[in-house]
């Protein structure tokens, strides 16, 4: 059976926020090439939205591919790389590392730490939604949209076993069956 879905945020608050992001991030790289990395899968619907309000010269836009949650609604604590970069992409680039959701923080941390060892010139976060009460690592958000409180969050780009992502707003879902 399908659970029910909360709306939490919709999608005028989405584009505003989003339309936040993308000024604050004009106004700090101006005219910085600065390279866009994105998770997928949950931000792909993200990155895309707010890569078209850049004004700074985009010269890259990467994608690697983290796993941890699987059909489950809690993280199974052990990240898998299914997609990486290929080596010395970032080295002394300015980058810009866009996630969907921080919750335990564990795929946010192994992405920075997987950049981070390219040796960029800058290595910054944006996260649309940060979800604070599950934090298992620290995670600094250089750019943050929205705090979400500590419920399962759809749509968005966002899946519950993979459904779900093409949904445009954000959803809390209620009533999940136990996760097995
Ligand atoms: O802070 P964490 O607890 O690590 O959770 C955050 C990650 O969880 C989700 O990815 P998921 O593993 O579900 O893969 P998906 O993006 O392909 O759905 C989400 O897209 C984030 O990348
Ligand atoms: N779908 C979904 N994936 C997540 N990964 C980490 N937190 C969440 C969440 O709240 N919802």
């Amino acid at each position: 059976m399908n659970p029910e879905l909360q709306l939490l945020i919709s999608q005028e608050e989405i584009a505003q926020t989003v339309d936040g992001l993308a000024r604050a991030i004009n106004q700090d790289y101006r005219d910085q090439p600065l390279i866009l990395v994105g998770i997928l899968k949950g931000a792909f619907v993200f990155l895309a939205d707010l890569m078209r309000q850049l004004q700074v010269p985009v010269q890259r836009v990467e994608l690697i591919r983290l796993s941890s949650y699987g059909t489950r609604t809690r993280s199974s604590g052990t990240v898998q790389v299914l997609l990486d970069l290929p080596p010395q992409l970032l080295r002394h680039q300015p980058v810009l590392l866009v996630e969907d959701i921080v919750d335990t923080g564990l795929s946010t941390a192994k992405a920075l730490q997987m950049l981070q060892q390219q040796q960029p010139a800058s290595l910054r976060l944006c996260a649309l939604l940060d979800k604070p009460a599950r934090r298992q690592v620290p995670v600094h958000i250089d750019y943050l949209g929205c705090t979400v409180p500590d419920q399962f969050i759809v749509g968005y780009g966002i899946d519950w076993k993979e459904q779900y992502r093409h949904l445009p707003a954000i959803y809390t879902v209620q009533q999940l069956e136990a996760d097995a």
